[in-house]
């Protein structure tokens, strides 16, 4: 659905020039939910924007469906972005206009007529919670409220993409929870593709399908949600991902414990299976567990922990679980 090849932007500045995006090749598919995710700095919001040429790349190609959007001439470029919607980080709301209008305007802009208009503008008023709000102006808001208008007014003229520019980075958890499933249901219900960036890793893993790890303008990582999650393998990414669980990496150095020391990932339903305890009785092992999680990525389970072998074949444990399909990996 969306394609970037080799795409490089570069700023110059009295300072000199700055590489944001240096030859990103990026392949989204129709219906998923992408996420783009990096450190402050890393080129998310120059990506993000080159989808839509809000940012023309220096060099590269930007294609969403079939049409080379980096290509384009003014007028056809225009009709392309209609197939794009965009949200950001502090809403881009018309403080002057009431809601409704806000969302009507983009079908104003393209001339649409009157009963059109006021027809779109109630569904999707409705669709989103706010008809209670229509005349309301977006300082009457909260930020979760003014979040659903700015969707609204992205979704009047039918997207099929919807990019969203750190969507919910301004909001509290509660409500950042809220609008990620309002996303969602807009993925499903609609078949939408949205490509997402974010600096918030819970962010990716509630609603992404996908996720590609931005560092200085360079793709250090790329993957199914669950593998980068579950199996990272960048420092940024492994970084990112212990900041986001309150930094509480495991630190073998410090554990107090002998014997063989391996990480193990359940995934799907063997999350909730005694695996771990039928392997070590039938090898006749003991173990330890030494930290350990369970929890759901885009609303797969999975468990994931670190465990000593000791007083037994670990070797055995070893071989059995990974021939039941747990994932076992050492730890250094
Ligand atoms: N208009 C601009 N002019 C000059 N430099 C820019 C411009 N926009 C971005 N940059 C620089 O390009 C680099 C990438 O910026 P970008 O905003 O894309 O990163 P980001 O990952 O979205 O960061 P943040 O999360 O802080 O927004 C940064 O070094 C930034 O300073």
């Amino acid at each position: 659905m969306i394609r970037l090849e080799g795409v490089t932007k570069r700023y110059r500045s009295a300072a000199g020039e700055r590489v944001a995006l240096d030859a990103i090749d990026l392949t989204v598919g129709r219906g998923q939910v992408f996420g783009v995710v990096g450190r402050s700095g890393a080129g998310k919001s120059t990506l993000v924007r080159t989808i839509n040429r809000l940012e023309t790349p220096n060099a590269g190609k930007v294609f969403v469906g079939d049409q080379e959007i980096t290509a384009l001439k003014p007028a056809a470029l225009r009709a392309a972005r209609r197939r794009i919607g965009m949200i950001f980080q502090h809403f881009n709301l018309l403080n002057a206009k009431t809601i409704e209008e806000n969302v009507a305007f983009p079908l104003r802009l393209e001339g649409r007529p009157d009963v059109e208009v006021r027809a779109r503008t109630t569904e999707l008023l409705a669709r989103l919670g706010l008809a209670e709000h229509a005349k309301k102006h977006p300082a009457q808001l909260s930020g979760g409220q003014k979040q659903r208008v700015g969707i609204a007014r992205a979704l009047a003229c039918g997207p099929e993409v919807l990019l969203c520019d750190e969507a919910t980075s301004a909001l509290d958890p509660e409500t950042t929870d809220e609008i990620l499933s309002l996303l969602d249901e807009l993925n499903r219900e609609l078949g939408l593709t949205i490509v997402l960036i974010t600096h918030q890793m819970e962010v990716v893993r509630r609603v992404c399908d996908r996720v590609a790890v931005l560092k200085d303008g360079r793709v250090v990582e790329e993957g199914a949600t669950a593998d980068v999650f579950l199996h990272p393998k960048s420092p940024v990414t492994r970084s990112m991902l212990a900041e986001g669980e309150g930094g509480e990496s495991f630190d073998a150095s410090i554990v107090p414990v002998g014997g063989r020391l391996a990480k193990l990932t359940f995934r799907g339903t063997a999350t909730y299976e005694p695996e771990l305890s039928r392997v070590a009785r039938s090898v006749g092992v003991d173990y330890s567990i030494l930290s350990g999680r369970i929890s759901r990525i885009r609303g797969e389970p999975y468990g994931q922990m670190v465990v000593a072998f000791t007083g037994g074949d670990a070797e055995a444990a070893v071989a059995r679980l990974s021939e039941r399909g747990v994932v076992v990996e050492a730890v250094s």
